[in-house]
């Protein structure tokens, strides 16, 4: 069972119990197994549902409750909090890196479970907040790991080192951890290889990194859209190594997610970030409460909505200037495809309001929209790609070819993107046309149309919604990306 239908069983018990004109011991009983059942159907360990169960019926003592005492609220938020009890083992990491010091962060975990690209996002995040974060490889298992680590981390201006040629990671390193605290770096991030299983070649090559780089924190990283085997697998790794924090990577559409909230529980450390997406900005700081809201559909999240909003206003802030519509020539590139993508997945819903852009592309598909692997695509092309005019140095089978191979996706999938780029321009080139009015602003019809209606409820309606987008068009001048 995928994350959102776990959510939606257990919120749909919650809604049922809520409803029920007396509650007694079976109505609570009835809520409590589907809840169970929702739970280990996704993959969460028995004896953490078990525990669940019990406090909440420990909570919830019909015996000891006093007559007038709300049950449907008591009830409800036993379930909240139990829920977000799982995934928040009230620690602290027992380490947090601070700015301007060095701090050594060693990223551990099985092979595919996202380590490489966790270290790219991670570095990523740090660096947008002020940070000078440095990426050293030392993955020599996987042939093609140090490749990928220099291409995230040369797409996000992050210093990097790694070897085609030293085998031994420990030596790889040491150096690179030297390196760069000569050369001041305050985040150090080592990736660090993986292994198809648990076994014992990994986590003796992993103390001995440990012993080499002296991290301050080990991070684990967790593929959340695997199931059962979660658990043990995080068990194991906090039994070799001194695991400080969790990563999981991979919760978007179609994860499990069951399984990652056992593995939590089992190394009884914090989450500190989630993976959302395969694209470096799919990642966000993990805060249980807000996640199990979002998890069981309460409050529509408009919390989650807000974020969107002022994080795409303060992305611009940080670029100093909305993206350009076109390039310089009066042309749609490549990278202005790019830079609207980034902006409208920042944006969260209120993007796909955007005017002009082809709806077809803001459906997800396989669980994650095209737009983001249009975007992984877009990160293998040059500088030159992007920017030449009408996309013309990609007509050429080579450079599709080493596209395709440097994204991971297949040449079909690469010429589709340029398809769409076309279809893209070609709106866009219409869109701008000088004198043309009527389409270039974010509309407040075509908005509260993709909005759902329960955060339109939660903003106040359309009039509210227009009243918010002109104050946002005053203070950061957002409408103005779209007036050009
Ligand atoms: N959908 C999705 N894919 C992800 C996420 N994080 C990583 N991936 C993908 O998972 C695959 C494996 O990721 P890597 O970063 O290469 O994994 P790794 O742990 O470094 O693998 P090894 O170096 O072989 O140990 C890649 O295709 C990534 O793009 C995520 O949050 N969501």
């Amino acid at each position: 069972m995928v994350l959102a239908q776990l959510g939606g069983r257990i919120s749909g018990a919650i809604r049922q119990m809520s409803n029920a004109t007396v509650i007694d011991k079976k109505v609570l009983n009835d809520c409590l197994n589907e809840i169970t059942h929702a739970l280990l159907q996704a993959d969460v360990q028995f004896s953490i549902v078990s525990d669940l169960h019990t406090n909440i019926k420990r909570i919830v003592d019909f015996d000891a409750l006093a007559a007038g005492h709300d049950k449907r609220k008591i009830i409800s938020k036993a379930i909240f909090n139990e829920l977000c009890r799982i995934l928040n083992p009230g620690k602290k990491p027992p380490f947090t890196p601070k700015r301007g010091k060095t701090s050594v962060v060693m990223f551990v975990g099985l092979q595919g479970s996202g380590k490489t690209t966790t270290c790219a996002k991670y570095a990523h995040f740090h660096r947008s907040k002020g940070w000078k974060p440095a990426l050293v490889c030392a993955d020599t298992f996987r042939a093609g790991a140090f490749d990928q680590l220099k291409q995230n981390a040369v797409k996000a201006k992050i210093p990097f080192c790694g070897s085609y040629t030293e085998s031994d990671p420990v030596t790889i390193a040491a150096q690179g951890v030297e390196r760069f605290k000569k050369e001041n770096s305050d985040l150090i991030i080592v990736d660090t290889s993986g292994r198809h299983r648990q076994e014992a070649a990994l986590f003796e090559e992993m103390r001995q990194l440990a012993e080499a780089t002296k991290p301050d924190l080990v991070v684990f990283v967790m593929d959340g859209s695997i199931g059962q085997a979660a658990f043990d697998q995080a068990e194991a790794f906090k039994q070799s190594i001194d695991v400080g924090a969790v990563i999981v990577t991979k919760l978007d559409g179609h994860a499990k997610g069951g399984g990652a909230l056992s593995a939590v529980a089992a190394t009884k450390s914090p989450v500190l970030f989630i993976g959302t997406g395969e694209h470096v900005h799919e990642f966000q700081v993990f805060d249980a409460e807000p996640f199990v809201k979002r998890l069981l559909g309460m409050g529509a999240d408009l919390s989650g909505f807000m974020d969107n909003i002022h994080q795409a206003v303060s992305s611009m802030d940080q670029v100093q200037k909305p993206p350009e519509l076109l390039s310089e020539s009066g042309n749609f590139t490549l990278r202005n495809m790019y830079e609207q993508f980034q902006l409208m997945l920042n944006m969260g819903p209120i993007g796909h309001a955007i005017p002009g852009f082809d709806q077809e592309l803001m459906m997800p598909k396989g669980g994650s929209g095209k737009m983001k692997r249009y975007m992984i695509m877009m990160d293998s092309m040059t500088k030159k790609e992007l920017d030449s005019p009408n996309g013309s140095l990609m007509n050429n089978e080579s450079r599709i070819l080493r596209v395709a191979k440097g994204s991971g996706h297949s040449i079909e999938a690469v010429k589709e993107m340029l398809e769409a780029y076309k279809r893209q321009a070609k709106i866009w080139s219409k869109t701008l046309k000088k004198g043309s009015k009527n389409n270039k602003m974010m509309n407040v019809e075509q908005m509260s149309k993709v909005i759902p209606d329960e955060m339109l409820k939660q903003i106040g309606g359309k009039g509210a919604l227009e009243s918010f987008i002109k104050k946002m068009g005053s203070g950061k001048d957002i409408m103005a990306t779209f007036n050009k």
